[in-house]
């Protein structure tokens, strides 16, 4: 990985690096914050954005830096989606570029780039991790990132130690989003998309670990696209330990996603000791 930017941020350092993806087969950038002191036994937080994000959003908007620092917790912000000339892309701000929903693609024309699961879970760590930091693992995310994270969390128990999401797109087979984005990159068959829904997945089996989510009340996008309902009722169904806080008067955005971002730096940290 290439470091193309640095800054001493709260004692620690906000790095930006860029690196050939041979997952995505295009060139990344990423975003990560070292805490002072970081080393193998520094805890690594992978954070997912949501729609028309890149790798920058959460690092100039969710104000975690401060308190990162201070629990010693490294956090890494993905892009969304492969980039650049040759990687497909829709007019729609909710398909394409900046909305890879984490899936790995088998319909063109997006299978040969638009492979997050693969870059988010297999070839990303390693490359983090030899920077020198440990291999105990959180995700979260933010909407179609807080989406990401219950998915890849759930499909992948043992390789992360705790999850939470901000208002996630919980029941994407149910939703209008995840309809056109699973149609898209997986097929015509809703039945190739169960394993990539976190109801789903969630109903299926009891989660290994706490799951927190927050959502806003006054979220525009939550009757019709995050559905948490659905959530809570996989997670009766399984008897996983979920909880949903509903936070009154706030919406889907960062200024949301910061005024609750201590708390879930707090569980992350906590449950990866
Ligand atoms: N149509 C809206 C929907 C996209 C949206 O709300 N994106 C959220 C995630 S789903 C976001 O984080 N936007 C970028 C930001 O607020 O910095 C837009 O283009 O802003």
């Amino acid at each position: 990985m290439e470091l193309i930017e640095s800054h001493l941020c709260f004692g620690g350092e906000q790095r930006r690096y860029k690196h050939g993806s041979a997952v995505l087969g295009c060139e990344m950038t990423v975003s990560v914050f070292l805490p002072p002191d970081f080393g193998s036994h520094t805890p690594v937080l992978y954070w997912l954005s949501g729609l028309t994000c890149t790798d920058e959003n959460f690092v100039q908007k969710a104000g975690a830096q401060r308190l990162a620092a201070e629990l010693g917790l490294a956090i890494v912000a993905p892009d969304t989606s492969p980039r650049g000339e040759a990687v497909a892309d829709d007019e729609g701000y909710d398909l394409g570029k900046g909305a890879g929903f984490y899936v790995n693609a088998t319909q063109a024309p997006w299978a040969s780039h638009y492979r997050m699961d693969d870059y988010i879970v297999k070839e990303l760590p390693p490359l983090i991790e030899a920077l020198g930091l440990g291999s105990r693992r959180g995700i979260s995310g933010h909407s179609m990132g807080g989406h990401g994270a219950l998915v890849l969390a759930l499909r992948n128990r043992d390789f992360y130690g705790s999850v939470s999401a901000f208002s996630p797109i919980s029941n994407p087979v149910n939703c209008p989003w995840g309809k056109k984005a699973f149609g898209a990159y997986l097929g015509d068959n809703p039945a190739d998309w169960e394993s990539y829904d976190a109801s789903l997945l969630l109903a299926d089996a009891k989660a290994p670990w706490p799951v927190r989510v927050d959502v806003g009340l006054k979220d525009n996008f939550l009757e019709e696209q995050l559905r948490v309902e659905a959530l809570e009722a996989a997670a009766a169904q399984s008897g996983s330990e979920l909880t949903v806080h509903r936070q009154s008067g706030y919406d889907h955005s960062y200024f949301f996603v910061a005024s609750f971002m201590e708390a879930h730096l707090r569980f992350h940290a906590a449950q990866l000791k």
